[in-house]
């Protein structure tokens, strides 16, 4: 499977085109809904999410609340764009308007894309940048991820994502919940937090830092129950399905690392306390003792949870800006404040759940293809009784 997304911040619309669903799957607005309304949540917010209310459009490729297997397309209109109609005009320039309109950012922000961004596209404006690198893509992408998401418990596979640090914050689990109350007990936390603590503490941390002109960023992890065995490969460097998790989270703005079940930790830890002993029972067939490599040997699912964390840096425009150089008189200034999120892990927490469900999701379309959705669903069942006997 694949999908492309269009739309800039403060344009007319975004809008996602995805390829290779298969036909005859259960797919409504609806389930897309659901999880742009979940995007937008989270305390740390800006004003923007107060405008939105994100809703998708189907354009094609759902007929009676089944996909078609042509190309399914997904259209959120910006709400903000009215305001934006003359800035984000998409006519030549009209010579005779105001110079507001005309008004360049020439004050790139350390730590966006402004720059770097002008420089490889030549744009003189760095708005030209911003628009497209600003993380209201995002949204989108968690439109594709909703189709994946649900293809995924279509087939019994249950995905939860929640947030175990902000600024320093960690969350103190002691024993996890099951998945299902994962995602009930997130869904009423303005951090997407599971120890109501470290909840309020958090919260406490991201109104601080707006205080302070400032932003935090902080730690999410993404868990995936019920994936069958076996699926990706290691026969290939490319079909490594822990490797293209691993990318999928590095592509969200503003995260900078990732990890598989205990990850870094295993730098330290002897082979006996990191590898899961194997086990075996006549009902499950193989599983795991534990699940410290977070479900995963060989660039394949071991048939355990699922478990990704990401690490996302502080959000780069503060209101106190850090000191930038102006492009066009080349002089030490401080950089442009854009109206800004203080804090955004939480929603970050759901964009997150949408890329690994779609890395996922596109890996099983792969294994077990049918281009009919009952056909990819048998395949799937036989899979797991032929490992459950193997
Ligand atoms: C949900 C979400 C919301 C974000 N909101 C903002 C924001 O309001 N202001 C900002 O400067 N960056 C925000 N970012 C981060 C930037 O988009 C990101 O830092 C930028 O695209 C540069 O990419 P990089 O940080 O991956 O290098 C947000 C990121 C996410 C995932
Ligand atoms: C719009 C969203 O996030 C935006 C991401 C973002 C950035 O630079 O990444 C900058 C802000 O944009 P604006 O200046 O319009 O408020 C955020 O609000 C969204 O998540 O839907």
């Amino acid at each position: 499977m694949r999908y492309l997304t269009s739309g800039e911040s403060h344009g007319p619309k975004l809008i996602t085109i995805i390829e290779g669903l298969p036909a005859g799957m259960p797919l409504t607005a609806e389930d897309i809904n659901e999880q742009l309304a979940r995007r937008q949540k989270g305390h740390g917010r800006g004003r923007r999410m107060q405008i939105e209310t994100d809703t998708a459009e189907i354009g094609g490729g759902i007929r009676h609340g089944q996909t078609l297997g042509s190309p399914v397309s997904l259209i959120v209109e910006n709400n903000d764009w009215k305001h934006w109609t003359k800035v984000m005009g998409q006519g030549p320039i009209d010579e005779e308007e105001s110079s507001e309109i005309k008004r360049k950012i020439s004050r790139p922000r350390p730590g966006h894309a402004d720059l770097n961004g002008a420089i490889k596209y030549g744009h003189r404006d760095m708005r030209n940048v911003l628009e497209r690198s600003s993380a209201r893509e995002t949204t989108v992408r968690v439109a594709a991820g909703a189709a994946a998401k649900k293809l995924l418990s279509l087939l019994g596979i249950k995905i939860a994502s929640h947030v175990l640090e902000i600024g320093g914050v960690k969350a103190d689990i002691q024993e996890y919940p099951s998945i299902d109350k994962i995602i009930e007990l997130t869904e009423q936390s303005p951090v997407r937090c599971l120890d109501p603590v470290a909840e309020k503490k958090m919260m406490q941390a991201i109104d601080d830092a707006k205080t302070n002109g400032d932003s935090i960023g902080g730690i999410v992890e993404v868990i995936a129950e019920g994936m069958p065995v076996g699926v990706g490969s290691y026969v290939h460097y490319d079909r490594k399905l822990d490797a293209k998790l691993a990318g999928a989270i590095m592509s969200i703005n503003a995260f900078k690392g990732v990890e598989i079940g205990i990850g870094f930790e295993a730098a330290s830890k002897p082979g006996s306390e990191v590898h899961d002993e194997i086990i075996w029972d006549s009902i499950h067939g193989y599983t795991r003792k534990t699940n410290r490599l977070g479900g995963f040997e060989g660039g394949m699912t071991t048939g355990m949870p699922v478990i990704v964390k990401g690490v996302m840096k502080p959000i780069p425009t503060l209101y106190k800006p850090l000191n930038s150089v102006d492009i066009e008189t080349k002089e030490p200034f401080a950089a442009s404040i854009e109206r800004s999120d203080s804090c955004a892990v939480p929603a970050a927490a759901v964009v997150a759940e949408s890329a690994v469900a779609w890395e996922l999701a596109s890996a099983i379309v792969d294994q077990f293809y049918s281009d009919r959705f009952e056909g990819l669903l048998e395949n799937v069942e036989k899979h797991r009784q032929y490992a459950r006997e193997f």
